[in-house]
Order: C-alpha cells, then structure tokens, then sequence
C-alpha cells in the first residue's frame, strides 16, 4: 500500500470480503478464484450503465440487486444453480459504495450465490456515469441445457408472471412514488431459479425475458427456425398497463421465463400459456394471426 490510508479500492475490497464466504473465492486475497466444477458449467455476462439500466438518484443497493438479478435470470433459463459471480465496479463516493455493498449482500443472501471475485475500478472524474458487469457462473439440471434453438412446430409456449410490471415499476420510480410493491419489479426483480430447474425435465426451448417478449419471443423462433403464433388476450399484463398492452408487451426489463413444452405437456410451474410453435412461416411472430405492424419496435434494442 503507497500512501497513508487505505484507498477507496482497498476499502472496498475489504467490506467485500465479508461477502466473500466460498473457500474459492480465497478471501478475495489471491489472482483468480478456484472452481471445482463437475459436469457442465454455464457462463453469462451482463453490464448496467447508468442512465441506461437504472435512473441517476435510484438507491444503490437496488442497483447492485439488479445486476445480480438480471445475470441469475440467465442462468435460470438454462435450468441452473448459480455456483459463482465475478464483480467488476466502478468507485463511487463513499456513500455509493457502502449502499450498493447494502444491496450486493441482500441479493447474494436471497439467491445463494457465492461471489468468488472480480476488480475495482476508478471513474474517470467525479459523478461520472457509472458501468458496472457482473459475470455469473451456473450448474444446469440437465446437460446439454434448453436452448433458444430448440423450440419445434407442435409445441406450446409459455411465459411466467406479467408483462408491464418492469414498466409500471420505473414510471413508478421516475414519478417519486414510494409505493414498494408497484416499484419492485423494476428496482428489485427476482430471477426465476427454482422455476427454471424445475422445468428443466420437460422444457424444450427457454430463454429469459429482458428487451420485452415480443422481441425476445421473435429471437427464440428465429433461433429455432419457426413461426411463433401468440394469443396476446393470453399473456398476463400488470394491472397498471392493462390499456398498454403492446407496451407492456415491448418495454423490457420483465426478468421471466418463456419457453416452451411439448403439446399436451403439464406446466410444472407456474406460468401462462400464450401461443404455439408453427414450422417457419414467412415471420417469426404471429401475434393473434397477423404479423406485427411494421415501424413499431417489439422490444428494448441499445445503439438505435
Ligand atoms: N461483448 C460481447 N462479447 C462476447 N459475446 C457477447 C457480447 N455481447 C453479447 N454477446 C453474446 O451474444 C449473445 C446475445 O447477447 P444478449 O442479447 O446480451 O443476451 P441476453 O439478453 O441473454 O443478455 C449471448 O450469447 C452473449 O454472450
Ligand atoms: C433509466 C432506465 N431507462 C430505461 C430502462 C429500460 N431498459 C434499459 S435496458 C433494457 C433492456 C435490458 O437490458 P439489456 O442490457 O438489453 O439486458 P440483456 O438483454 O443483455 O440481458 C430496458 C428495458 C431502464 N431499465 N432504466
Ligand atoms: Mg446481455
């Protein structure tokens, strides 16, 4: 250590290492982590930036449940247990940082997921925006894992919870309400992990929901190499978007589960049928028979 004091990345650090339990994570003392894998092992990665993933006054430690929540969400499509996470963060002020630890440490309690690593960075200048990743490491129930390519014509397809409640959740929060339960969905999303393995027996093709089931639900059929015809008076909807439904249908960041079963297969979770698997068609979506309109966007897309 150069200097007097620790420095906010050895201060982190530090607090960090109380979340740190696995023996593999080695205290957060050595270069890497070390893994005793058995089987497969699935990897996902995903970045949040402010202003795009969260707004700029939101509690820090719904940010940090976020980004857990949104990598585990990964895993549970591929019908996993989460076996480890590798943080990398961005320095904020103090008070930053001690909230967003707050969070880390309630989200890796309620989802069993033992933090094995990552690095700390600097901002560039103060109040930058931040970027913050996380990469998470999961153990399927069954290998090889569903896919999004494994959707075939004769199947039914399902989807967990509501759509729009990610929406109603941020309108919520951009407004200032404190009403929790409408802005959970958006500040505190819970993966579907116990969900995901039990379907891990029957499903066919899974993918979890984030850029809004529309676009997603086109990404799995095209994926598959089929047509997917959706009954949208069929898909749930938050009560607060009940009159938007194409939105709710569109917006993202609904952390859930569609995929699909073979006909005539009970769903062992809780979850709605909206459609069926066609052989391909001249579109991936059918939504109540017809194409979706062309010019509005079925889903959340960065870089447009
Ligand atoms: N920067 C990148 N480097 C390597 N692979 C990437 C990168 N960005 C996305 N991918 C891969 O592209 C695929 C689609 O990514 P994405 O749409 O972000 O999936 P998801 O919605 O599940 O996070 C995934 O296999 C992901 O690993
Ligand atoms: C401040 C703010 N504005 C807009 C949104 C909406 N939004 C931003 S990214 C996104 C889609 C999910 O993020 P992405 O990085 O595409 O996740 P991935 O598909 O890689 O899991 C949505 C719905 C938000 N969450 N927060
Ligand atoms: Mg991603």
């Amino acid at each position: 250590m150069s200097g007097s004091g620790p420095s906010g990345e050895e201060s982190f650090i530090a607090a960090l290492r109380a979340l740190a339990h696995d023996p593999g994570a080695r205290g957060l003392t050595d270069d890497a982590a070390v893994l005793h894998a058995s089987g497969a092992l699935v990897a996902t990665h995903d970045t949040m930036v402010e202003g795009v993933h969260w707004l700029a006054g939101q509690d820090p430690a719904d940010v940090a449940w976020k980004l857990v929540a949104s990598n585990l969400s990964d895993l549970a499509a591929k019908t996993c247990r989460p076996v480890g996470l590798l943080l990398s963060f961005m320095l904020g002020d103090e008070a930053w940082n001690t909230r967003f630890l707050a969070g880390l440490g309630e989200a890796l309690a309620a989802f069993d997921a033992p933090l094995l690593g990552g690095d700390t960075v600097s901002a560039p200048f103060p109040d930058a925006p931040k970027v913050i990743g996380l990469t998470a490491l999961g153990q399927p129930r069954r290998d090889p894992p569903p896919s999004r390519a494994d959707a075939t014509a004769g199947q039914s397809l399902w989807v967990t919870g509501r759509c729009g409640a990610a929406l109603a959740g941020f309108e919520a929060v951009q407004a200032g309400s404190d009403d929790h339960a409408l802005t959970a969905p958006y500040r505190r999303p819970v993966p579907r992990l116990a969900e995901g393995q039990a379907l891990a027996p029957v499903v066919g093709a899974m993918m979890d929901l984030s850029d809004g089931l529309l676009l997603d639900a086109s990404r799995m059929a095209d994926a598959s190499g089929t047509t997917f015809a959706i009954e949208t008076r069929l898909v749930p909807i938050h009560p607060a978007l009940g009159r938007r439904r194409r939105e709710a249908l569109s917006w993202g960041d609904d952390y859930e589960l569609l995929f699909t079963l073979p006909e005539g297969a009970a769903c062992p979770v809780d979850a709605a049928r909206i459609g069926s698997v066609l052989p391909r068609g001249a579109h991936p979506l059918l939504l109540d028979g017809s194409p979706p309109l062309a010019g509005q966007p079925l889903g959340y897309r960065h870089g447009i």
